[in-house]
């Protein structure tokens, strides 16, 4: 197994060259998903799993507004009222010399803002005690299980078709997943049965309208697109794709800045200069202005390997690389993780250096070192979550 293309099953080829991204995932065109990998999250009608790039492109048209910078500016005092309680959590350990696990509570915080933001629903984990109760486990639990429903389609079938009190016997941490999925379940059908337009009790209470009683209403969509099944699956894969990606880079981030003495100075100087008043908030759009901490995020995204899966593509032209012609619709993949460790481009790559960010860097090949930062993935399928 030698050399940048490599069969890697019967059916697909997995190509390890950093500067072909572009082509495989571009910014246009058809780009189909692999129909063997659709289901083993057991949600096969979401944007992210559908393998058509036709249907995808109408499932994704609907949730992009959502995501947008606007939107999420918009909802930016909900997400300090998060953080401000997870900050009195800290200040509460420090007081009290008591250890905790922080990777918990960036748990607790990404599934706490994206529940209010996707359903104007507070799960509130962010006041479970030691942050106990996250999302982490069920999710991992579905992650690994995709991986066996992956090889075997038959498994999440059978799984579906147990009473839930015996998978939880099973898997304890999917009995936290059947609750989010019954919520959502009754969420969803609450929207659906209220009249066209208005927004449900649940939103009203809320200062936001959530991402569910808006997308209900959306007229562009299908009736088809618009059924409890199809809507379910959107959210749980919405809700799963937000809270792990975030809460691991959070904690990726927090552990490398508060284990290296000199880029935590550097980061603290750099706030501190911005904000001489600790009582007079930053702005989002203030604090993205800032080079340092602009570069330690960026790490923590790269660092943290968001999706370390293989991600294969089927393109609907022949796609040419270097004496090779990969005839139309073969399942071709390559993996973001390659590319984050890619000593030609990111050098010391295990090494977390924000500082390999600021200016206009260039990677060796004399592209801007933007154009690998690829943890969101490229192209028409890419993250929608990136504001
Ligand atoms: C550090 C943060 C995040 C990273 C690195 C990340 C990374 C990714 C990647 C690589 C994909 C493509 C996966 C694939 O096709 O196999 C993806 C898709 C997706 N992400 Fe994120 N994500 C992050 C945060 C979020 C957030 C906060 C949300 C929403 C709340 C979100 C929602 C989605 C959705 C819905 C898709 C599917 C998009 C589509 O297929 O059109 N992500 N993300």
């Amino acid at each position: 197994m030698d050399g940048p293309i490599v069969r890697i099953v019967p059916d697909e080829l997995h190509i390890q060259d950093s500067s072909f991204y572009d082509t495989l995932f571009p910014k246009a065109g058809r780009v189909d998903k692999y129909d063997w990998m659709a289901n083993r999250f057991s949600s096969d009608l979401a944007a992210f799993t559908t393998p058509s790039a036709h249907v995808h492109m109408i499932r994704r048209k609907a949730l992009n507004p959502f995501f947008s910078r606007q939107r999420i500016l918009e909802f930016e005092h909900v997400v300090r009222e998060k953080v401000d309680i997870l900050i009195e959590h800290i200040d509460q350990y420090r007081k009290t010399a008591q250890p905790f696990t922080l990777s918990r509570g960036f748990m607790a915080l990404g599934g706490d803002v994206i529940m209010q933001y996707c359903f104007s629903l507070n799960y509130n984990h962010l006041n479970s005690k030691d942050f106990e109760t996250t999302f982490h486990e069920p999710f991992v639990a579905i992650s690994a299980a995709g991986l066996l429903s992956l090889q075997f389609p038959i498994i999440p079938k059978i799984l579906l078709s147990l009473p839930e009190s015996l998978i939880e016997k099973m898997e304890p941490a999917y009995a936290l997943l059947f609750r989010l999925q019954s919520d959502m379940r009754k969420q969803i059908s609450k929207l659906l049965e209220s009249p066209k337009g208005s927004s449900s009790a649940s939103a009203e209470e809320s200062k936001n309208p959530s991402v569910f009683s808006e997308l209900i209403n959306d007229p562009e969509l299908p009736p088809s697109e618009i059924k409890l099944r199809r809507l379910q699956d959107e959210a749980q894969v919405v809700v799963a794709a937000g809270i792990t990606t975030v809460g691991w880079a959070l904690s990726v981030g927090a552990f490398h800045i508060i284990n290296q003495p000199e880029i935590y100075g550097r980061l603290r100087r750099e706030l501190e200069s911005a904000i001489p008043d600790p009582d007079q908030e930053l702005s989002w759009s203030d604090l993205e202005k800032l080079p340092y901490l602009t570069g330690c995020i960026k790490e923590a995204i790269r660092l943290s390997y968001p999706v370390a899966s293989r991600n294969p593509r089927l393109l609907s032209k022949p796609l040419v690389y270097k004496d090779w012609v990969i005839p139309p619709r073969t399942p071709v993949s390559m993996t973001i993780a390659d590319i984050s460790d890619d000593e030609e481009i990111f050098t010391e790559h295990d090494k977390f250096k924000p500082e390999r960010w600021i200016g206009y860097p260039k990677a060796r090949d004399g592209s801007p070192l933007d154009r690998y930062f690829v943890c969101f993935q490229k192209g028409t399928r890419s993250c929608v979550g990136t504001k």
